[in-house]
């Protein structure tokens, strides 16, 4: 069905079912002037917002609309994990173009859905307009914190390791497979493609290394190189890390080798692995390491004096400056 037959209210009201999973801090949700919402006593309120537009963030020919809805949740959900939040509400815009249909819509929803579901956010309003060109999706986050585990980019200190969640770089390998169109060829290539279109927020890792006392933490949206360039310039220090200790998963490092491709690229500089990389000290480390918290952690380098700048130890030894030179919008 198209949305002329439907018309917007009746969208919305599609749109409306299944989007409250805790009623406890919801007064108003979707259907008023705005939602009333409560907010945790003693907590800070976080909000952040995120776009994706269509041909810049997404190709519609290789990502499905559910896919898409939970990656559009997913990149928000992480810059409230990097403030070591717990989320708890989104809005979220769309601008529809023509092309699509309501079954698009619906199931756009229905990947928001499922994210928001499991990680008991509340859908609590948006706003739904025709596109003369291309879909834009917008979502902002809101979520809480208490003030003593907040996550700021400015809190490294010199002699602080740097550490990162899970792996790099599949993501951006992901991409490149789907644009080539060669992620069918072998096995290994899907699972990269997956965490490509559909990302896992590290919320659950976030809180918990602040409540371990991390110094300062970023997700990486547009690659580590220009994450770590954030934080070292955000706290006023150098920051070096070690090629050889980046971790990559078994899947980049083969899809690296038969695109003829250096896996360390994509980590560095691909961008959208929605993990998180911070800044601890050493003796807070090995607490989490005891408790044995089950997130993947690993140390990539530490926090130097701001004169040295931010430092790559390349696989030979040789000491290189590393470039911010992740993804830039103006700069493709
Ligand atoms: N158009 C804008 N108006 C106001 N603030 C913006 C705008 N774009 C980005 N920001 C702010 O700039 C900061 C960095 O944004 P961004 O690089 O997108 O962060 P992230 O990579 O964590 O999503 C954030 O505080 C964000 O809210
Ligand atoms: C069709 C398509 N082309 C290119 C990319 C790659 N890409 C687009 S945006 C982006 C970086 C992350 O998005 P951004 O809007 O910068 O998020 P933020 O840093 O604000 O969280 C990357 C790597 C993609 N995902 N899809
Ligand atoms: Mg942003
Ligand atoms: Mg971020
Ligand atoms: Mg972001």
């Amino acid at each position: 069905m198209d949305f002329k037959q439907l018309g917007e209210f009746a969208l919305i009201d599609l749109i409306k079912v299944d989007a409250i999973h805790n009623k406890d801090n919801v007064v108003i949700g979707i259907g008023d002037d705005a939602a009333a919402l409560i907010p945790a006593p003693h907590q800070l309120q976080l909000v952040t917002t995120d776009m994706l537009v269509e041909m810049v963030h997404f190709d519609l020919s290789t990502t499905s609309a559910w896919q898409l809805g939970y990656k559009s949740i997913a990149v928000n959900l992480s810059d409230i994990a990097a403030m070591g939040g717990k989320p708890t509400h989104v809005v979220i815009s769309i601008a529809l173009p023509s092309y699509l249909s309501v079954d698009f819509v619906v199931s756009l929803y229905e990947g928001m859905k499922e994210i928001c579901h499991e990680f008991g956010v509340n859908i609590v309003g948006g706003d739904t307009v025709a596109s003369p060109n291309g879909l834009v999706i917008n979502v902002t986050a809101m979520g809480e914190v208490d003030p003593k585990n907040l996550q700021r980019r400015s809190g490294a200190s010199v002699g602080d390791l740097v550490v990162v969640t899970g792996a790099l770089g599949d993501s951006g390998c992901g991409l490149e497979l789907l644009q080539q169109g060669t992620w069918t060829e072998h096995e290994f290539f899907q699972p990269l493609v997956l965490r490509h279109v559909t990302p896992r927020p590290q919320v659950a890792a976030g809180a918990m290394l602040a409540s371990f006392g991390s110094t300062s933490m970023n997700d990486i949206s547009d690659g580590l190189a220009s994450e770590v360039n954030e934080i070292a310039a955000a706290s006023q220090v150098g920051i070096r890390i070690y090629a050889k200790m980046i971790p990559l998963s078994a899947e980049v490092c083969a899809a690296a080798g038969a695109l003829g491709k250096d896996g360390l690229e994509y980590a560095l500089y691909g961008g959208e692995d929605y993990q998180l990389v911070f800044t601890i000290p050493s003796q807070q480390l090995s607490l989490i390491s005891q408790a044995d918290l089950g997130i993947k952690l690993t140390v990539i380098g530490e926090v130097i004096e701001q004169r040295h700048g931010v430092l790559l130890v390349d696989e030979e030894g040789v000491e290189l400056q590393l470039e911010p030179k992740g993804y830039d919008h103006f700069r493709q």
